[in-house]
Parts: C-alpha cells; sequence; structure tokens
C-alpha cells in the first residue's frame, strides 16, 4: 500500500536525524521538503522568527493550535526552560500518529501534550483537562478559518492574560483577513507583522504577532 506524504517524512527524520537532538529532526525535515517534497511545517525562514519570539517570551505554558507532523512543536519544546509544556492540538488522527512519533525521536515527549479533536472542543476543557491557567505563549498554525474563532474562545475561557503573545502563520498564504483585521484594529491587541515566505518557496507569507493587553 502506498505511504502517505508524513510517513514519508517521518522515515526521513529516522533515517538522516539523530535520537533525542531536537535541532537535527528539525534540519532533516527542512532537508526533506527542499530536496523531496513539499509539506506545510512553518519551515525556517518563519521558524527563525518562531524561535525569535520563543526565546523572548521564554513560556511557560504554551499553545500550538495544528501540530500536523510535529516541526513546530519540537522547534518551539527545543527552545524551553526545564518545567515549560507545550499542548498542542491536532484535528487529523493519522498527522497525530506521526507527530508523536517525530516528537519521540526529538526525545521531547515530557515537555509536549498532542491531543486529537477540534480546537473549538477542547478550548473550552484546557482548565479543567489539563490544569492550565492561562498561555503565555499560543502559536496559530490550524485551518484559517479558526483563527479568529478560535481566538474569540481563548479570550471567553479566561486562557489569556496581560501579556499573553498570539503567533500566526500563514496570514496572507492562504491568508487569514478576518482574523488580521481582528487583532489589528482590536483595542485589546498590539499587532506586528513579520514579512517572510511560504515554507519552502518564494511566495510571500508572513506571521503576525499580536500581544493580548487585557
Ligand atoms: C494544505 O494546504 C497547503 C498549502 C498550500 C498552498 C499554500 C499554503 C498552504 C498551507 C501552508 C501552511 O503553512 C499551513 N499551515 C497550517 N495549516 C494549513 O492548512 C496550511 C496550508
Ligand atoms: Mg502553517
Amino acid at each position: 500500500t502506498q505511504s502517505t506524504r508524513p510517513q514519508r517524512l517521518l522515515h526521513a527524520v529516522q533515517k538522516n536525524a539523530t535520537r533525542g537532538d531536537p535541532r537535527s529532526v528539525v534540519k532533516a525535515i527542512d532537508n526533506f521538503c527542499r530536496q523531496k517534497e513539499w509539506a506545510m511545517n512553518v519551515g525556517d525562514e518563519k521558524g527563525c522568527i518562531l524561535d525569535s519570539v520563543v526565546s523572548e517570551v521564554n513560556p511557560v505554558t504554551v499553545l500550538e493550535l495544528g501540530t500536523y507532523c510535529g516541526y513546530s512543536t519540537v522547534r518551539i519544546a527545543s527552545l524551553l526552560p526545564p518545567r515549560a509544556k507545550i499542548i498542542t492540538l491536532e484535528f487529523n488522527p493519522d498527522y497525530a500518529k506521526i507527530a508523536r512519533q517525530v516528537i519521540a525521536w526529538a526525545g521531547l515527549e515530557d515537555k509536549i501534550q498532542v491531543v486529537e479533536g477540534p480546537s473549538g472542543e477542547w478550548i473550552p476543557k484546557m482548565k479543567e483537562q489539563f490544569g492550565v491557567k492561562t498561555f503565555d505563549l499560543v502559536f496559530l498554525d490550524h485551518w484559517k478559518d479558526r483563527y479568529l474563532p478560535d481566538t474569540k474562545l481563548l479570550e471567553d475561557c479566561g486562557l489569556l492574560r496581560k501579556g499573553t503573545i498570539l503567533l500566526a502563520d500563514n496570514v496572507i498564504c492562504p491568508g487569514t483577513p478576518d482574523y488580521l483585521e481582528y487583532v489589528r484594529n482590536s483595542p485589546r491587541y498590539k499587532s506586528q507583522y513579520f514579512k517572510s515566505h511560504l515554507e519552502y518557496t518564494k511566495a510571500e507569507d508572513g506571521l503576525e504577532k499580536s500581544v493580548f493587553l487585557g
């Protein structure tokens, strides 16, 4: 039976990356996507912007919306202090299965909790299920039509605090116009655009960094 792209990406990690070395996992995925098959990881160019935001925020509790194969999950977790944790939500069970194996190869299972299911259903359960008070950093990288409703849900569930950073991928390509309009015009956010390129291509894309003002 034919393998899937996420399965081929996982095999590239297991072949080319060193167990327990997160940066070698990130490099192996980027090489696979540049040399073999494009895949929708945040990639190295936007990934460096992600790294700088993570290092600046030094978050203890991170929420990632959209795990895919775990590339950005591993990238973020490799920069976190010892007790810090990431909860990453993935709707697609096949993606979640691959992501768990990529995360295990990187040796980061203790920092990362992969949760399967719709973000709209899981966000209201964060406090009771995972003992989360508020998130220090939210990385939005799931589905463009869910960025705005999930952001409003995070607000309504009291999961954002004064200073929480929202970092959103793909605000240009595929594009999240309603989300951009909201965070750029709402008095409750201070927003900043980081121009970059769609992973592994020359097309424009970028990350939007928004601080929740409370
Ligand atoms: C399935 O579309 C793939 C694609 C095709 C063309 C342009 C962009 C994208 C793209 C790029 C990304 O970084 C993405 N990140 C998260 N969820 C996405 O759906 C997503 C889509
Ligand atoms: Mg993306």
